[in-house]
């Protein structure tokens, strides 16, 4: 039977339904001849740990009360030590984590798997590659920061994942990998990569307020922590420059055009997010429905569209080309086309390439959500498998 120590960062709504899919999937996995074994999980304030990470693992009914602690708010420290497992706060668990990942990596070996969304996680995840363990990603954060993060953390590249950073579930890594590797160059991605801005957008076609489908987003799991990394763009501009980057793309968040769907004053910096969800959203109920009507008037609907195109002319060869135009923003389209007859949390994209060239490829499904992200997690940790004795 194959094993496969795990180490989770991040119990939120993903993390939480990854372990329950864990959980569900024992048997199956069992009769594939694989076990995954959790030996870490960590929040923002604390880790729990097996107290044998060679041997032992956090057993179900350990994953369980994890999930309902978590469920119900409250921090990994609420856990008590006990001779199965361990519990650090945030001073030590970073350390705990690395010394972990050293012992793991180069022995059994160890997938780090990030469902947090928090930039604070970079520097561990680049500590542990290098201490040979493999990584894989909900969070789009890691590989939407810096070149050198990126080149880093994708530097071993068979030991990373992170199909669930783009169109959560839905198989847009796994598929542009392959034309990449049989030397089919991508010329142009266009697609709507925004499972909640998908569903804001028609919801609102149908006549609802934006400020109340926003919340309804939230509570079915589409949006990010603060939905303003939704609403400004910036989720579907780290998606764009994570697709941008694995097409050959040399580029920063900052050279992409993103159009924001709240004013600046609005931001984080300046409102909590539970009173812009209360009092700031409300003030754009009626600008968001003025443009729906508008566009209808023409036929027409509103989508959140993403553009990646090559800046180079000659498509034919398979070259990387190191500068790809990337925008988000909202676009009228027809009803009737591909991304406008879009409902709900669906993504969708048009992938155009050599072979793809008149005919895009395209790929669509839900986008969002915690079932489907999770399983799009599983499915990487199980892609890696080869790679644990
Ligand atoms: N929901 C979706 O449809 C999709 C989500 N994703 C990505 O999945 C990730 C998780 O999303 P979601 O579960 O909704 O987010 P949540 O906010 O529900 O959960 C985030 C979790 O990360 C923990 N966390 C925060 N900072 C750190 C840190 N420094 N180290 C370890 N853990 C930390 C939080 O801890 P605490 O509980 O203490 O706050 C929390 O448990 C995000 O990056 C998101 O972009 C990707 C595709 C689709
Ligand atoms: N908030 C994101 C979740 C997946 O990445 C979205 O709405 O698409």
């Amino acid at each position: 039977m194959k094993n496969i120590p795990l180490l989770l960062m991040g119990c939120g709504g993903v993390g939480r339904q990854l372990l329950q899919h864990i959980v569900s999937c024992r048997s199956l996995h069992a009769k594939q001849g694989v076990q995954l074994r959790v030996v870490g999980i960590c929040d923002s304030k604390a880790l729990i740990v097996t107290s044998d990470v060679f041997m032992m693992e956090l057993d179900d009914t350990v994953l369980a009360e994890v999930c309902r602690i978590k469920l119900n708010g409250s921090s990994l420290l609420t856990l008590s030590n006990n001779g199965q497992c361990q519990v650090f706060s945030n001073a030590e668990a970073m350390q705990k984590v690395i010394d972990i990942a050293g012992l793991l990596g180069k022995s059994t070996g160890l997938a780090f798997v990030d469902c947090s969304a928090s930039s604070e996680t970079i520097g561990v995840l680049s500590r542990v590659v290098d201490l040979g363990c493999c990584v894989v990603l909900a969070n789009k954060k890691p590989l939407s920061s810096s070149m050198v993060d990126y080149d880093k953390l994708v530097s071993y590249t068979r030991r990373i994942r992170y199909e669930s950073t783009v169109g959560a579930g839905l198989p847009v890594i796994a598929s542009l990998n392959r034309m990449l590797s049989s030397g089919d160059p991508i010329h142009r991605i266009i697609g709507s990569l925004s499972g909640t801005l998908g569903y804001v957008m028609s919801e609102v076609e149908d006549g609802k307020p934006f400020s109340e489908v926003v919340k309804a987003a939230k509570s079915l799991g589409y949006t990010e922590p603060d939905p303003r990394d939704d609403l400004s763009g910036m989720d579907v501009a780290r998606k764009a420059l994570i697709l941008a980057r694995l097409l050959g793309g040399c580029m920063n968040l900052d050279s992409i055009n993103i159009e924001s769907l709240y004013p600046k004053e609005m931001g984080p910096d300046v409102m909590p997010v539970e009173d812009f969800l209360l009092n700031g959203l409300p003030l754009h109920d009626k600008d968001i429905q003025e443009r729906v009507k508008m566009a209808s008037s023409k036929g027409k609907v509103l989508r959140y569209v993403c553009v990646i195109e090559d800046s180079s002319s000659f498509h034919t060869v398979a070259t990387f080309p190191s500068f790809f135009r990337c925008e988000v923003g909202i676009q009228e389209l027809p009803r009737n086309s591909p991304l406008g007859r879009l409902r709900g949390s669906d993504n969708v994209l048009e992938i155009y390439s050599r072979c793809y060239n008149e005919q895009p490829l395209v790929i669509q499904g839900a986008g969002a959500g915690n079932d489907t992200t999770a399983a799009g997690v599983l499915a990487d940790i199980l892609d890696i498998q080869d790679l644990f004795p």
